[in-house]
């Protein structure tokens, strides 16, 4: 993405267009899966996941301003660069959004996920979100056990999370992603 000012919520696709494929995203440790959004109580898909995973806890969030609390500040927070000490997994139900994560030569890459996108983000990656110009979007969240929400913002290069993520996935993308 283009790393200009304009307001967060445009696409802000490089000129021409950039696109990484999603074996690319897989190198930095992103998963992705396309579900039925209509299905989700009964999706033996999504049943799987869970199970393969252990994503035994899950619960959704519905980003409006009448449904969430300090709404302003928790969208500011979402897009502030953060890691986690646990994987971020969010299936999108309705709505869309972007997420940002840093890849190679710690440039961002912009993920647009709309309805029926699955997308897990591991420990230690760099990211943030944003809401798109539809303004809204409702999202599942799992999670291994008790959830931890807890966001640890950059720079995070001592915390285990992160040494964990660099040991993992620099040999697949190089050495850019260590020393910031
Ligand atoms: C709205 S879910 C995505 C935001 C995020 O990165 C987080 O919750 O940690
Ligand atoms: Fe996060």
């Amino acid at each position: 993405m283009d790393e200009n000012d304009e307001d967060q919520r445009l696409p802000h696709h490089l000129d021409p267009e950039q696109f990484v494929s999603l074996d690319y995203l897989e190198d930095l440790g992103v998963l992705y899966w396309h579900l039925n959004p209509m299905d989700y109580e009964n999706d033996e898909e999504l049943h799987k996941i869970r199970a393969a995973r252990g994503y035994n806890y899950m619960d959704l969030l519905d980003l409006c301003p009448e449904k969430v609390e300090n709404y302003d500040q928790k969208l500011k927070n979402f897009y502030t660069e953060h890691i986690h000490g646990d994987e971020e997994i969010r299936y999108c139900l309705e709505g869309s959004g972007y997420f940002d994560v840093r890849g190679k030569d710690d440039r961002w890459i912009r993920i647009w996920i709309r309805a029926g996108d699955l997308i897990v983000l591991p420990a230690g990656i760099y990211h943030r979100f944003t809401l798109d110009t539809s303004n809204y979007v409702k999202l599942m969240r799992l999670f291994v056990g008790e959830p931890v929400w807890t966001a640890y913002n950059r720079p995070q290069e001592d915390h285990p999370a992160r040494k964990g993520y660099i040991k993992n996935f620099t040999e697949k993308v190089g050495v850019a992603l260590e020393a910031r």
